[in-house]
């Protein structure tokens, strides 16, 4: 794959509820990155990857997933990228293990290999000891990490995750975020939501502020920083001045 081509590029994303939800968003993630896309209650953040997705169809613009355009192939779009809700679903009759080689199986991927895989990605997220019991018993944040696992069995280039530390322990979460952070060495590229601003100061390369379904600050730490004309200031009070600005703008 060419590396030079983004893993994400959108172009007017527009989606209309009955107020716009995300309008005419412009938005370009580069291969190998780890991205943060924050931005306060109900600005379009879980509406613009769940079009990313292919889960809602949008109004007009355009997706393009490591230059295949996902609106004319979603198919293809799909098998290179991961989807993880903030609302995860598995199948509770089943075991992590089963679950995992049942999503590898609609994959079409070789047993033998799926196999293996299942193993790794649930021993790295501390599910080693629950590889046989049914999910039914499963708390929230068990259920998280064994969908997570399965979003990644088919070893997918771009990883979009909506809120995925919400409610996880801090062991949990430590897994979860190495095992991101493996994938991003390795090559893939991670878009995360998160309200966790601690998070994207110390996961992200780089971080994009999304207010009314518009992009209003995009960059690394120091970049937005400089924008902002903050200096040292936290992520924190960076966000609430950046948010503050663009509704007292509207
Ligand atoms: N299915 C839907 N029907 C009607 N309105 C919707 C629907 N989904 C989202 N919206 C509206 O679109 C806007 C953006 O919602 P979205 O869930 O994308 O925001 P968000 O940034 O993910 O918020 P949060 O941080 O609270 O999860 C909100 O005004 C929301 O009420």
């Amino acid at each position: 794959m060419n590396a030079d081509v983004s893993a994400l590029e959108v172009r007017g994303l527009t989606k209309r509820f009955d107020r716009p939800a995300v309008d005419a968003l412009d938005l370009t993630v580069r291969t190998g990155e780890f991205y943060a896309l924050l931005g306060p209650n109900g600005a379009g953040k879980t509406t613009t990857l769940r079009m990313v997705a292919g889960l809602l169809k949008p109004d007009a613009g355009s997706v393009s997933i490591l230059g295949i355009d996902a609106l004319a192939d979603p198919v293809a779009a799909k098998q290179i990228t991961a989807w993880v809700s903030d609302e995860p679903m598995i199948y509770d009759k089943l075991a992590p293990l089963e679950y995992l080689e049942f999503v590898a199986g609609l994959w079409g991927i070789d047993p033998a290999v799926s196999e293996v895989s299942a193993h790794q990605l649930l021993a790295s997220l501390g599910l080693e000891p629950h590889l046989h019991e049914r999910c039914e018993g499963f708390s929230k944040g068990m259920r998280q990490k064994v969908a997570l696992a399965g979003a990644l069995v088919h070893d997918p280039r771009l990883i979009i995750l909506d809120e995925p530390l919400t409610g996880l322990d801090a062991l949990s979460a430590r897994h979860v975020k190495g095992l991101l952070q493996e994938r991003v060495r390795s090559g893939c590229t991670v878009i995360m939501t998160t309200h966790i601003l601690e998070v994207a100061e110390r996961m992200a390369d780089r971080i994009g502020v999304i207010a009314a379904g518009r992009l209003v600050a995009e960059g690394t730490l120091s970049e937005l920083r400089q924008q902002n004309g903050r200096g040292d200031t936290s992520l924190e009070d960076m966000f609430i001045a950046l948010v503050d600005a663009d509704a007292a703008a509207a």
